[in-house]
Order: structure tokens, then sequence, then C-alpha cells
């Protein structure tokens, strides 16, 4: 059957993402935004959203440098407490990285997931969290190795959806940005098929149609994430359902990172 919401890729603006992980002090940021700027910041590149994603203590010199130079370039958080304050030792706010001017947090990376624990429970009350401080949520979710072995992909996926996205109201769910980051593709070189992202993104969307409306989900931008390079983004990028990435490794590396956001320019 026939997907309606799928018809609308046009109206989605591509979003590539650069998740940073634990990497670079804010010298280094600094460092690599400008590279960034420079290589994107022509007048007339408009082909994707680009958007950064440092580690915390490096959030105020990219606000710092973007917000100076009035940079193309957008920036946001990896992860965010479920708690507005009190005694979390370690933990930072949705109103704190409002504050540093963050447009973007990531909520239920597979690294939270597995490395803290983070369920959905907790990883739909970072995304109300950051809807409730006007930051958009890129919710993270995609199935493990057995999963996967198991043909059990789909379904899997779209249970993480649904519980990510329980008191999400339409007007929320229509700057949502979900990722689609199968667990195994995940920093191993092992990326998946183009075919293999455009049935989990399109299932999801489907799914997103359900729970809001066809329109919601014509809106809703789906990345891919799971070892994305400059070398093989175009087919992915190429799916009807697939809006952008959510990039790793590739994101660390000036040169690299400029040639995945231009991949259209590539011949
Ligand atoms: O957040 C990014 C993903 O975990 C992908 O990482 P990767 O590109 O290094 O595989």
């Amino acid at each position: 059957m026939g997907n309606p919401a799928s018809t609308a890729k046009s109206v989605r603006k591509p979003l590539i993402a650069g998740n940073w992980k634990l990497h670079n002090n804010h010298f280094e940021a600094i460092a690599l935004v400008q590279k960034l700027a420079f290589a994107l910041n022509d007048a007339d590149f408009d082909a994707a959203e680009v958007v950064v994603l440092p580690p915390f203590t490096s959030l105020r010199s990219v606000q710092t440098l973007v917000d100076g130079d009035k940079l193309k370039i957008g920036y946001g958080a990896q992860d965010v407490s479920q708690h507005e304050k009190g005694a979390y030792t370690g933990e930072i706010s949705g109103a704190m990285l409002a504050k540093l001017g963050c447009s973007y947090v990531l909520a239920g990376h597979s690294e939270r997931r597995q490395y803290h624990n983070e369920d959905d429970a907790i990883v739909n009350a970072k995304v109300r969290v950051a809807f409730a401080h006007d930051i958009t949520p890129i919710l993270c979710l995609g199935e493990g190795l057995d999963v996967r072995k198991a043909g059990d992909q789909v379904a899997y996926s779209l249970a993480q959806l649904d519980g990510a996205l329980k008191g999400v109201t339409e007007e929320q769910a229509r700057r949502l940005v979900v990722a689609y980051e199968p667990v195994w593709a995940i920093g191993t070189g092992e990326v998946a098929t183009p075919e293999d992202a455009q049935e989990v993104c399109a299932a999801l969307r489907a799914r997103i149609g359900e729970l809001y409306t066809p329109e919601t989900a014509g809106e809703t931008r789906i990345l891919y994430g799971g070892s994305v390079k400059s070398g093989n983004i175009a087919g992915i990028m190429a799916q009807t359902d697939v809006d952008g990435a959510l990039v790793g490794g590739a994101s660390l590396q000036a040169e690299e990172f400029v040639k995945l956001v231009r991949f259209r320019e590539q011949s």
C-alpha cells in the first residue's frame, strides 16, 4: 500500500547533523566550526541545513562563533536531563541548553540507551523536556543485530517510536526529527543498504501519520545514521523517506564532512 505522506519529500529541507560524541575540546571545536564555516558559508549554499552537536563543554564557544559571525551552521547538544533542576549531579537541563541557543538535542541515542540504561520512558521525558524549551529533539532509535537477524527491525523501531512520543502533541510532532540508526551500523563501517534505511524510515513515517495526521507525517524529517560517509550518502538520500543523516565519525574531519554535506555537487 502506498504511503501518501511519502510524496512530500521536496518540502522537507535536508538536515545533516554531525554528532561529535566524546571528541573535541572547545579549542578543537572552534577550529572545526571555523573550517566548516569557511567551506559552507557561500551565499548560495542552501542544499541542506547543517548542524553540529558538540560536547556540552564546547557549546558556549560554538554559540559565540555562530552568533558573532552569523554562520549558517546550527548547533545543539547530545543529551538533556529529564529533570528541570535539583540534586542531579552532572546533569544539564533543557533551560540551560535553551539559554545557550541550542536548536537541537539528541534524545535516546543508542549509546545513551546502552551505556546509561535509558529506556523508552526516559527518552520520552527527554523529548518532552526539549519541546518544553523550544528545542527540536532528534529522536534516535533503531534495532540491534539480533533484532535485525530475526527480521523484526520495523516492529522494534515502531515500538521505540510509540514509547518516545507519548504525550507529544500534534503541534510538537510537526517539529520533531527522527533518526533511524540501526545499532549494528554505528561506528562499524557496516552501512545499511539504502533499501534497508527506506524500509524502516517509511514505516516510521506511516506510524507518525497514524499517531497524528498524514500532513504531520509529511513534514517530519527522518534521518538515517550509521557509518554515513561522503561515498555512500547519495544512495541513502535518494530514498523517498530519508531526509538527511546523523553522522558520527565522518563529522569529525572538516574536509570529509563538507564533502558529505555537498554530496549533490559531486560528479
Ligand atoms: O550519531 C551518530 C551515529 O551514532 C552514527 O555514528 P557513525 O557515523 O560513526 O557510525
